[in-house]
């Protein structure tokens, strides 16, 4: 009998209709707007025209439709690093170069409002996912271009209106309800913007496999001062949603992702 060969998972799945997220190469564009919630996806398609379902497996409903000429596609990842780093891969294994990921997020600076647009700069590293990839101090970070292009474009999209854009450092948390005030605290002194549960395996698995990727989140609470997240937000928390959604958008042609 041979010696068992243990699979080789840098190369399970090339080619083939994908074991978690069930789309195959050909089925999707390459760019991808990533929200966590499936029923965040039929929102990003109301932008677009042509629109396919192309699969609904787990929490990953991937549809694809068009924008000013350009194809896309949106997949949701499921909350946390895990499920987000198995979206990713797969979706780089069937033909998607560049990610946008539409969140939402919990502010950590005084000031920052539900339905405020937080444009990614970096993630501290609080995952265990993005650890099993890469040393402790490896960057997560976003692609340059197109985090600045998201800052550009969330700004045009805003000018006027009560909604305030802010860049900068997020975190990137494993455990929602293990965020102690102290961690709150800790987070808000060091300078940290916002707080959400995905970028950081998603910029890392990025880089490693050499896509691009960036970020812009809806806020939907602020953690520092206390803006309820279970009070009346939702209306300015789904605003804030449908405003990050055309800023990915937007990039992605702008950028030709
Ligand atoms: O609304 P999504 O995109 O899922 O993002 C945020 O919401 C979830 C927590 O409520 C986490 O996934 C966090 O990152
Ligand atoms: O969106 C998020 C993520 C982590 N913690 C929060 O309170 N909100």
């Amino acid at each position: 009998m041979n010696a068992p060969s243990p699979v080789d998972k840098n190369s399970a799945g090339v080619g083939e209709r994908q074991y978690h997220i069930a789309v195959a190469p050909g089925e999707v564009s390459t760019v991808a707007l990533l929200p966590g919630d499936p029923f965040r996806v039929p929102l990003i398609a109301e932008f677009l025209t042509d629109v396919k379902t192309i699969a609904h497996n787990r929490e990953h409903l991937t549809m694809t439709g068009v924008y000013k000429g350009r194809k896309i596609t949106a997949t949701s990842t499921g909350m946390g690093c895990p499920s987000t780093a198995i979206a990713v891969e797969e979706l780089i294994r069937v033909g998607v170069t560049s990610f946008i990921r539409v969140g939402s997020s919990a502010g950590l600076q005084v000031g920052v409002k539900p339905g405020d647009l937080l444009v990614s700069e970096g993630a501290l590293r609080n995952d265990g996912t993005s650890a099993a990839y890469a040393h402790h101090g490896f960057p997560a970070v976003p692609d340059l271009a197109i985090a600045l292009e998201l800052d550009k474009v969330a700004r045009e999209l805003t000018k006027g209106t009560n909604t305030a854009v802010y860049s900068g450092i997020n975190a990137s948390d494993d455990a929602f309800y293990a965020e102690t005030p102290e961690w709150i605290s800790e987070l808000n002194r060091l300078g940290i913007l916002n707080v959400e549960m995905e970028s950081s395996a998603l910029y890392v698995v990025a880089r490693l496999r050499g896509v691009r990727a960036g970020m812009i989140c809806s806020t939907s609470s602020n953690l520092f001062d206390g803006t309820s997240l279970y009070g009346d937000i939702k209306t300015a928390l789904k605003d804030g949603w449908m405003n990050s959604i055309e800023a990915a958008l937007e990039v992605a042609v702008r950028l030709e992702l």
